[in-house]
This record gives structure tokens, sequence and C-alpha cells, in this order.
């Protein structure tokens, strides 16, 4: 173990060992089911690094159980439970929606008979319109280009369980907010929100969308890898957009793909490198725990922050 500033740094292996004596670890079961969720998904990793990470988060959630009832006895009212949220943060294609689908997963076994939802914060976006209209069509990530106060109001709405709520819907294949359609939260036991502003802190609002996170993870990598797995991704993209003309990539589907592949290399660098570097890795060192990667998305290092 290394121990620098706030940080704990722990290597894969030591990591591995932190799994619990009165926690289950993960089950052949779950893991069967986790390699139908994503089939390029370590399973490896899952043991080594989800299983003490869902055991942490596990401490974390019964802590703050505790403290919620320990603070409604203190001001003399009922004890009524307001949902835990985990927010995941880190650059674009880092893997952010992958670790939050496979800790979804993951929590909900642990917790069979609570309510664990996620939703990413690409549907706070601006709609292409509304970016094009204010002139940052080519800021789309950038903090300008989300609607923070609508992302508070949800985060607030959320917290204070107001019921089945209601967030807008954006869609990869269609470069879009989809109209006519929405996500819909209903009574989360827990929530874990994923997006690259998630730890970001807001000039203009009196309130930072951290405020209402309970446990927070930053997926990390080295920006040349995760330059390749977004042009991965964007391959993929383009190899389901053939047959479907209002899918957004079918434009460079049906074209020259090297042609494509360079359009998508400038986007990397001219757009989301820089975000990355501006607004989304300072944001780094406010989560609670740091997941390193490396080549092939494989989990290296944990950092763990030692001061709440
Ligand atoms: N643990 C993983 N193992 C293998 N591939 C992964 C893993 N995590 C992410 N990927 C792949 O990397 C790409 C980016 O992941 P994604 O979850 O979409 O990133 P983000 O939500 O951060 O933009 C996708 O093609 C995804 O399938
Ligand atoms: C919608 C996003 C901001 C969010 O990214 P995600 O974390 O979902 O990959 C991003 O995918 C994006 O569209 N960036 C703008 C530049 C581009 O890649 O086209």
């Amino acid at each position: 173990m290394r121990s620098e500033m706030n940080y704990y740094k722990f290597s894969r292996d030591e990591w591995a060992t932190f799994h619990a004596h009165n926690f289950a670890s993960v089950s052949d079961a779950e893991l069967t089911q986790l390699r139908s969720l994503n089939d390029m998904i370590s399973m490896d990793d899952v043991k080594k690094i989800y299983s003490p990470l869902r055991h942490l988060i596990h401490i974390r959630y019964r802590d703050y159980q505790q403290d919620e009832y320990t603070l409604s006895q203190f001001i003399g009212v009922p004890h009524h439970p307001h949902p835990f949220i985990i927010g995941i943060a880190g650059s674009v294609a880092v893997g952010k929606s992958t670790t939050a689908r496979l800790l979804q997963l993951l929590l909900s076994r642990a917790y069979p008979d609570r309510s664990v939802q996620m939703i990413t914060t690409d549907g706070f976006l601006y709609s292409n319109a509304e970016l094009e209209r204010r002139g940052i069509l080519d800021r789309k990530g950038f903090p300008e280009s989300y609607n923070m106060d609508l992302l508070i109001h949800f985060l607030n709405n959320v917290k204070n369980n107001s019921g089945v709520i209601r967030a807008p819907k954006y869609s990869h294949q269609i470069y879009d907010i989809v109209p006519d359609e929405e996500e819909v939260l209903d009574h989360p036991d827990i929530l874990i929100v994923e997006g690259i502003n998630v730890l970001q802190l807001p000039s203009k609002q009196p309130i930072y969308i951290s405020d209402y996170f309970d446990f927070s993870i930053y997926v990390d990598a080295d920006p040349a890898l995760i330059e390749q797995w977004y042009l991965e991704r964007f391959g993929m993209l383009l190899d389901t957009a053939f047959t479907d003309p209002t899918n957004y990539y079918y434009q460079y589907a049906i074209g020259d793909r090297n042609e494509a592949f360079q359009m998508a290399k400038d986007v990397w660098r001219d757009v989301n490198l820089k975000n990355l570097n501006e607004f989304i890795l300072p944001t780094k060192n406010r989560a609670d725990v740091i997941l390193h990667k490396t080549h092939d998305h494989l989990i290296d290092e944990v950092a763990l922050r030692k001061f709440n």
C-alpha cells in the first residue's frame, strides 16, 4: 500500500484481499449473469476488484442508514429513509456506464428486497437544437452544454422521495435527446448516477451536484487508451448503423471508413480530450474511490480516499 496525501493506493492484488468474511463474495450465478451483460468484462476483475468494492459500498450504505436514523432521532421526527446515491465520474468512453451497470447488478443481488436503479447525466445535455441556438454545438459534454438546474432539481427530488421521477433521455444512436421519451425512476433505495460531470462544481449554483452523492467513484485511465476505447466504440456504432438511416452514424457507416475514423479522431482530440483535461480530470480527487484501468480495461490500481 502507498499512502499519498488524502488517498491510500492499492495494487490489484492488495485490493483483492479485502474480501469480506461476513459478506458474500460474487457467486458463480452472478458471474454468469454478468457475462451476458457484457461478455468483454473480465470476470477476474469482478472477483478481485468489484467484490471488495461492493463490500465497501455495503459498509458505507449501512453507516449512511444509521446516520439518517440518528439524525431523525435527534430532531424528533419519524425516520423515512432517503435514497443512497452513488456517483460515477470519468472521461467520455472510459467505461462509466459499463461500471454502473455492473454495480447495479451486483448491488441488486446483494439487496434483493431493495430497488437499485441507475441513470446517466447524458439526458441532461441540452438538445442539439438548443446547443445550436446557443452556438455551442461543438461543446457537447462541456459544463455549459448541460442543464445543471434541471439535474440539481432532479437529484433533489430523488433524495426527497418525490414519487415517480422523470428525466430526459439521451441516445448515442441519434446523438441527441430523444423526443417524447423519458427515463423513469420509481422509488429507488439506491441510485447510481453516471456521467462525466457528476463531480463538477458549477459556478452559478449554490448547491453542488456532488452534495447529493453518498459515495463516489472516478474511473481513470491513460488518455491514449481511452482514445482507443472511444474509437472502438465508434466502430461498433458504425457497424450497427448501416441499415438505419435515422441513426446519426448512418452517413459515416455508408461512407469511407478511413475518413469516418479520421473524423472521430479529430472529435476525440478537439472535444473529448480537451474536456477531459480541462474539466473532468480536475474532479478526480473528489472521488471516494478511484479505479485505475490499464490495457483491456483491466483495473491495476485502486485509490481509496482517507478522509471524508
Ligand atoms: N470492463 C470492461 N471490459 C471490456 N470493455 C469495456 C469495459 N468497460 C467498458 N468497455 C467498453 O469500452 C467502451 C466505452 O465504455 P462505456 O461504458 O460506454 O463508457 P462511458 O460510459 O464512460 O462513455 C464500450 O465499447 C464498452 O463496451
Ligand atoms: C454524450 C457525451 C457528452 C457523453 O459521453 P459518455 O460518457 O456517455 O460516453 C459524449 O458521448 C459526446 O457525445 N461527446 C461529444 C463529442 C463526440 O464524441 O461526438
